[in-house]
């Protein structure tokens, strides 16, 4: 019987962007409408679309071997599994996911002791009813079933614990963040048995290592030059790099041709230098993974 990987992608927030990444790393997935069992271009996996929420249990259960979700709530449910790596990432940028303590903009409530006796209504309760416990802070704890924010808007509770990423939804709210709890970021979890048998591990650590380089690559570009040897110091003091520039002879020449690996972003400011430098034909290339 050969061998099959089964993996769980998180459905909702953190969907596309999974989708989206292991695209870059290497793999097709394609996710039809109302189906929880997205295709895959690797006949050594196998697919299920399952809530971030209850990933941790389905891998620490063996319903499946390893899955991707938010820290977040694999921490809240506890999950007895194995952490392979962490990729920063959210719903639509790559900065970790925020939960904060959140208030109405007029409220005078400016630090968790001011909620001494509050209800607080949160979807990540356990988290928040340690959080407030660890400090001595009474406080009711209260579960949403989520559109969070509105039930602080209409003073169905007096603070929220909310996740946020890019700050609109509590700014179209007219709300006021206390404080940050916690950060989270998506985590790629494996069970033990998985971890143990040698071939998953080993697939699975492929899979770490290639979605981690599609990371890496992003906004990084290759830049390769040609110039004089008399140059070549000068250019590799001003040129980033992973490690060290690479330097190779040109044939039959006393020139040479640097390549390198730096932040899209330094590209505009580094070019005039090393025109003036002498460097010529500069070729910026985009890049899909750095490993
Ligand atoms: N912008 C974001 N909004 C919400 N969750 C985010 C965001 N970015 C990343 N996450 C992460 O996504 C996970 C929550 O995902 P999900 O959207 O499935 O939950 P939900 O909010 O209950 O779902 P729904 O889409 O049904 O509201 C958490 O791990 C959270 O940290
Ligand atoms: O800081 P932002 O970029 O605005 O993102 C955070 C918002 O996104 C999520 O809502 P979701 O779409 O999951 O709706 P929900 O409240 O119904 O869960 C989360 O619960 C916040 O409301
Ligand atoms: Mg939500």
């Amino acid at each position: 019987m050969s061998n099959i990987l089964q993996f769980g992608i998180p459905k909702g927030s953190l969907e596309n962007a999974t989708v989206d990444l292991f695209k870059k790393a290497g793999w097709q997935i394609s996710i039809s409408s109302r189906s929880y069992f997205p295709g895959i271009d690797d006949d050594e996996m196998s697919c299920k679309l399952i809530r971030p929420q209850e990933m941790g249990k389905y891998v620490q259960r063996g319903t499946i071997d390893a899955g991707i979700a938010g820290r977040d709530w694999v921490r809240e449910n506890e999950s007895d599994v194995i952490e392979v790596c962490e990729m920063v990432y959210s719903k639509v940028s790559r900065r970790p996911a925020r939960w904060v303590l959140v208030v109405n903009k007029d409220s005078q409530v400016q630090k968790p002791e001011d909620l001494h006796g509050a209800t607080i209504s949160t979807e990540l309760v356990g988290f928040t009813k340690r959080y407030f416990a660890e400090r001595n802070i009474p406080v009711t704890v209260e579960f949403s079933w989520g559109a969070t924010e509105a039930k602080v808007v209409d003073g169905l509770c007096d603070a929220i614990v909310e996740v946020t990423e890019t700050g609109s939804t509590i700014k179209a709210n007219g709300l006021r963040i206390v404080c940050e709890l916690m950060e989270s970021v998506p985590v790629l979890v494996v069970n033990k048995a998985a971890w143990a048998d040698p071939w998953k591990r080993e697939k699975i650590e492929t899979i770490a290592k290639l979605l981690k380089s599609a990371l890496a690559a992003e906004g990084m570009v290759g830049l390769k030059l040609n110039a004089p040897n008399s140059a070549v110091e000068a250019i590799t003091r001003i040129l980033p790099s992973l490690n060290q520039p690479t330097v190779a002879h040109l044939f039959n020449s006393d020139w040479v041709s640097v390549e390198s690996v730096l932040p899209e972003k330094d590209v505009r400011k580094i070019v005039p230098e090393l025109l003036k430098l002498g460097a010529q034909g500069i070729v910026e290339y985009p890049l899909n993974k750095i490993i």
